[in-house]
């Protein structure tokens, strides 16, 4: 089976010149020179990029996911790549409505139609994980119902093999591939893709955030009906707006997009610094706009979790960085440990000047918070830093934010529109707040304590009289030792004085 699978990779990788793309970056290697004899007479015509792309997207819908993912890893891959793999959709073709009939009524143990009133046989989107359908429940209520792919575990076992075999692949021919670790970013992969196929894990998530953004004038999230959920069904209230992408429409429904920019901001970092849980997945297929101007947000798969380090992390940096203050970067990366207490502050601040100080080059309404980040990351990594996964999430949806924001008005001022969340957060952490937040936080577990405290007093009352008394003991045996202290002490002194006037008989003697 693994020998089929390295035959596979073989064949596609000779078939789009992979093994070009590989064995050129070390095409000084020994390896590389007899490839290019045996192999002289392949020519290609289409860049590499390209190629990459191709040959992704006639490995199956799996694989496209996974080149999707690559795009966004800019810290890792060279712009040409990222840029073309950025383009890959994600878009495959329905499975037939029986199969997926026959999951649900599998699932619900019942005629589909006994289950919900007017199930759309047609679905009204497909992926390469799950497809949506629209219904209604008895209630007459609308909902949206979410089913896995049939034998889609299948699939991503198979596929996420070879991924795995071709990344150990290229490690072995490819020194330089070492650096991409690439085994770690198909790990990661593997992690998200199987998130993904626990549809109850996203309905979790999609109530969580629903929670969180409960009476919100900006964001709604829809209803999960559970009743109706399983692992590889959700049922969710059925959502009604324009997708964000279609600026036209949204112009048309009266959607004031300079507003709407704004709010996108102002939800990211409201998930962020306020609930250290946000949205992980903002590609615009899954964004859409109520009438009313309110954002709806859709697909729960991947979200990402802060706790107070992460997020302090990210305030003390970008409110020093915004001051240019690399200092301060530098010393909040080594006081949190971030990176080893040996770091020398002057060479770590100087490399952090280096890669930001150019940012500055334009109006600060203009700078990117994801690129920030991510080229922060980079001279941090050279520095043994070892970015925390939810970290490098966190960058990726920045940019999408920033890249969606800018999209709906090029005058948006990112840093205007964050700055009062990164302020107030600090003001949390430190000063009055902090102190009253701290004390409000500690309560419910005073609560816990009080009640036991007569028994604890009363505890440490009866055990007085036998700790006093291993207190005693333990005086006791301190004085000894001083008194042995002070004998060798006196004997030390007398020795000296002794000596000095042994000395003192020798010189005036
Ligand atoms: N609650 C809902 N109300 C209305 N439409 C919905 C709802 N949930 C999903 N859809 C529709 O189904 C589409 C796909 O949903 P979703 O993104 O959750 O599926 P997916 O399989 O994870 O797709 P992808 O991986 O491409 O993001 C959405 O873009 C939207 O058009």
């Amino acid at each position: 089976m693994r020998l089929f699978r390295l035959a596979k990779i073989v064949s596609v990788s000779l078939r789009f010149g992979l093994d070009r793309m590989v064995l050129d970056a070390d095409a000084s290697g020994r390896l590389a020179r007899i490839w290019h004899l045996v192999y002289f007479w392949r020519g290609f015509s289409e860049p590499r990029a390209v190629r990459l792309r191709r040959a992704l997207e006639s490995l199956g819908p799996i694989f496209v996911k996974f080149g999707q993912m690559l795009s966004t890893r800019r810290d890792l891959l060279p712009t040409d790549l990222a840029d073309e793999l950025a383009l890959l959709q994600d878009r495959v073709p329905p499975f037939p409505t029986e199969q997926a009939l026959a999951v649900l009524e599998g699932f619900y143990g019942k005629p589909i139609d006994t289950v919900f009133d007017d199930f759309e046989r047609t679905p009204v989107a497909s992926a390469s994980v799950a497809q949506v359908h629209f219904a209604r429940l008895p209630d007459g209520t609308e909902v949206a119902v979410k089913v896995l792919r049939p034998g889609i575990e299948r699939v991503i076992e198979h596929d996420l093999a070879l991924l795995d075999a071709a990344a150990l692949l290229l490690e072995k021919i490819w020194p330089e591939g070492r650096r991409l670790k690439p085994r770690e970013v198909v790990a990661e992969f593997s992690k998200y893709l199987h998130d993904e196929l626990d549809l109850m894990r996203e309905a979790a998530n999609c109530s969580q955030l629903r929670r969180n953004f409960k009476d919100s004038s900006l964001l709604i999230v829809p209803e999960v009906y559970w009743d109706w959920c399983g692992r590889k069904v959700m049922v969710m209230e059925r959502m009604h707006g324009v997708p964000i992408s279609q600026t036209p429409a949204l112009l048309a429904q009266g959607t004031d997009l300079t507003a709407l920019s704004r709010a996108g901001v102002e939800i990211f970092f409201t998930q962020v610094f306020r609930d250290g849980f946000f949205h992980a997945d903002m590609h615009p297929g899954n964004i859409f706009v109520h009438q009313d101007g309110r954002y709806i947000a859709l697909d729960f798969g991947i979200m990402g979790t802060l706790n107070e380090v992460d997020k302090s992390y990210l305030a003390q940096n970008f409110l020093a960085f915004f001051q240019r203050d690399y200092r301060r970067v530098a010393l909040a990366h080594i006081e949190a440990g971030w990176v080893p207490a040996k770091t020398r502050v002057d060479e770590f601040e100087a490399a952090i000047r280096t890669v930001c100080e150019p940012i500055f080059d334009k109006p600060l309404k203009d700078i990117s918070f994801g690129k920030t980040l991510l080229r922060l990351f980079q001279t941090a990594r050279r520095f043994e830093m070892e970015v925390q996964p939810q970290l490098v999430l966190l960058q990726k949806t920045l940019l999408n934010i920033e890249g969606l924001g800018r999209q709906l008005d090029p005058e948006l001022d990112l840093w205007k529109t964050a700055k009062p969340f990164l302020e107030r957060w600090m003001d949390e952490q430190i000063g009055w707040r902090a102190l009253v937040h701290g004390v409000k936080e500690e309560a419910p577990a005073w609560a816990g304590t009080l009640p036991q405290l007569p028994r604890l007093v009363h505890q440490a009352l009866s055990d007085a009289p036998r700790q006093q008394a291993a207190q005693q003991q333990r005086l006791d045996q301190l004085a000894a030792g001083q008194r042995q202290q002070g004998w060798l002490l006196a004997l030390v002194g007398a020795a000296a004085a002794a000596v000095l006037a042994l000395e003192l008989y020798r010189l005036f003697g």
